[in-house]
């Protein structure tokens, strides 16, 4: 579990976090939603240590993460599965080089084993045999599965993602939704994603933090946002025709 406990972020005189308190379970998809500059990113980064908090602190399982220094960070970093925006893949590294890269870093695995778990990983996400194709070979939605693969690479007990839909079709944006949803089941992991996508609201919404001016707004799960009558969030999620009219037959 992931606790985050009163978590502030200030950027000279901008107060992004105002003091966000949440609690992160295995086995759930964790979203974060709010409007552009809300704060998710930022949260996102605190809770993963790329940026430290002004005030407040996070804890991994118990251990106070926030506190730790950079060393002491290693064998939590080593359980952590990130997907950023852009897929951020090594353009001149192969898919299997690219989805060996952690375990080249953290493990003295033997190479046969990292091919192992290489070819596991692409099994994984629907893309086996790819492992000698270059990222400028692939569709978005391909560098998304090998970025999802390579983030599971280590078989992490945390998985972190940065809008996984941005710039993906409806359909294959509903495939690595439910991609992420079947290994945040089988390997009972914290997945903690941000996301402007109602359709991942919607579809695997377990846990919803809704970011409003830097504050937790609004948290419940995707059966209960339909329901609400929390009127920020209803501007938000609800704000297309499309939505609202879905939402009338909730
Ligand atoms: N490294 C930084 N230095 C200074 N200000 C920053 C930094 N990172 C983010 N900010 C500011 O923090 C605020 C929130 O940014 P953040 O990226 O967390 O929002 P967001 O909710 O993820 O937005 P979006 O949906 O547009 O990606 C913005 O005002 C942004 O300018």
């Amino acid at each position: 579990m992931i606790d985050i406990q009163n978590v502030h972020k200030t950027f000279g005189d901008n107060k992004v976090l105002k003091g966000i308190t949440a609690q992160l379970k295995p086995g759930q998809n964790n979203l974060i939603i709010g409007g552009s500059g809300s704060g998710k990113t930022t949260l996102l980064k605190c809770i993963v240590g790329l940026h430290e908090p002004t005030e407040g602190k996070v804890f991994y399982d118990g251990e106070n993460f926030t506190d730790m220094h950079f060393v002491e960070r290693v064998p939590i970093r080593k359980q952590i599965g990130m997907l950023f925006q852009s897929s951020a893949l090594f353009d001149s590294m192969t898919v299997q080089d690219n989805i060996i890269f952690p375990l080249n870093l953290f493990t003295t695995m033997p190479k046969a084993e990292k091919i192992d778990r290489a070819n596991f990983c692409l099994e994984k996400v629907n893309l086996a045999g790819k492992n000698n194709l270059y990222p400028s070979e692939l569709s978005g939605g391909m560098k998304k599965r090998v970025g999802i693969a390579r983030a599971i690479s280590m078989q992490p007990k945390y998985l972190f993602v940065d809008e996984p839909n941005s710039g993906l079709d409806p359909k294959t944006s509903i495939l690595i939704d439910e991609l992420i949803a079947e290994i945040t089941q089988e390997y009972q992991t914290t997945t903690v994603v941000v996301t402007h996508d109602m359709n991942s609201v919607m579809g695997i919404g377990d846990h919803i933090i809704f970011l409003n001016d830097g504050q937790k707004w609004w948290e419940g799960s995707n059966k209960e946002i339909a329901h609400t009558d929390n009127k920020e969030l209803n501007s938000f999620v609800f704000a297309s025709r499309f939505m609202q009219a879905a939402r009338e037959k909730l």
